[in-house]
């Protein structure tokens, strides 16, 4: 993973400052340091109670059982297309690992600051626990500590950055990594379906599926309006699966040029597009803005997995997608399109509209 950053040639400044540190000595004072104070956020159009404003949900039993699938796939992609975020039921992963993985990560962060230090990111370094994407002294910086781990394939992995601390964390998030990098493919198989493109070529972009999961710890804040838990982004991944450890909400999707705020149902995962995959299929699927909103009573923990590109692919939308089409997006190589997306990390969608194309 690190070699693969430094090909990218992204820089970062340190940052070891725990946000659940800042908010646990500002509890009193209730005064936010200016670092994170987001001014813009209030006068952000927010949805309340919207009628219609309900994520898809996609059974994945339904998808693989003969007598529903084709029913079913037309939904995903219906939701691929409209939404771009879809709750996913029945995705089979084990419950019990689901619980097992809520525990782990909790204990994680409820450990002393200098016992998470231990796997902090290192100067330049992306993997470990600390913050994310800080660029510059005078950025605003994000009401999130995280721990961001390279999960797939098994080679790329750095166990150093993995806690050993609980015990089982390892074992449990090599578990979760499995299942779900099991899911991705069955989910890419049906979106192959429904586009009606060759399974192998839409799974070659994703060969050996890489995997990465940024865990999310946002603690609460008084002043939750005057900060944001996650600036607006889209991901630059294939396709992102947020399972939330505990059931406190804060994930909001941009649609109608509004913010609404999702209500993970209790078991599912929601599941997003990322940028790739509005390339390869030449915008007919979106990855849609999202960001997060901090509580002002409650902590609020996630784990979002990225199911990632290799990074020596050629993306561009697929051949086949463009007999009766034109080609919207910019062909690249994956390190070209990595180094681009990092670069332009907190810009919301600026970046893939950046690789439109002039029609
Ligand atoms: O925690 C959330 O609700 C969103 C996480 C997310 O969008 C990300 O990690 O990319
Ligand atoms: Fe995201």
């Amino acid at each position: 993973m690190a070699e693969i950053f430094e090909k990218m040639e992204v820089e970062f400044v340190d940052q070891d400052e725990s946000v659940q540190v800042v908010a646990d000595n500002i509890r009193d004072t209730g005064e936010v340091p200016e670092r994170y104070v987001r001014s813009e956020i209030k006068s952000d159009p927010v949805i309340i109670d919207a009628e219609g404003y309900n994520l898809p949900v996609i059974d994945m039993s339904r998808l693989l059982n003969p007598d529903f699938s084709e029913e079913e796939t037309a939904k995903l992609g219906s939701a691929c297309e409209h939404w771009g975020f879809f709750q996913l039921v029945n995705h089979g992963i084990d419950v019990g690992l689901l619980q097992q993985i809520k525990a782990d990560i909790t204990k994680f962060f409820s450990l002393p600051l200098e016992e998470k230090l231990a796997v902090a990111i290192p100067p330049n370094g992306i993997e470990g626990f600390g913050h994310h994407f800080v660029f510059s002294k005078e950025q605003k910086l994000d009401w999130v500590d995280i721990l961001f781990l390279a999960t797939r394939p098994i080679e790329q992995r750095n166990l150093s950055f993995w806690p050993a601390k609980p015990s089982t964390f390892r074992d449990t998030l090599d578990k979760y990594s499995l299942q779900l990098s099991n899911v991705s493919a069955q989910l890419f198989k049906f979106m192959a379906n429904n586009l009606g493109v060759d399974q192998e070529v839409f799974l070659s972009t994703f060969k050996g599926l890489p995997q990465s999961v940024r865990i999310n710890y946002y603690p609460p804040c008084s002043q939750a309006d005057r900060v944001l838990g996650l600036s607006p982004h889209t991901d630059g991944v294939g396709m992102t699966f947020l399972l939330h450890v505990n059931d406190v909400e804060g994930l909001q999707i941009r649609k109608d040029g509004k913010w609404f705020s999702v209500q993970a149902m209790h078991g599912a995962l929601v599941v997003n597009i990322g940028d790739i995959i509005e390339i390869l299929t030449n915008g007919r699927y979106k990855s849609v803005e999202h960001r997060a909103v901090i509580n002002p009573n409650k902590e609020r923990i996630t784990i979002a997995a990225f199911q990632s590109i290799h990074l020596f692919c050629k993306i561009g939308p697929l051949q086949e997608l463009l007999t009766a089409d034109k080609a919207r997006y910019k062909v690249m190589d994956g390190v070209e399109f990595t180094k681009g997306y990092f670069a332009a990390k907190l810009e919301g969608r600026r970046y893939l509209e950046s690789l439109k194309l002039g029609l």
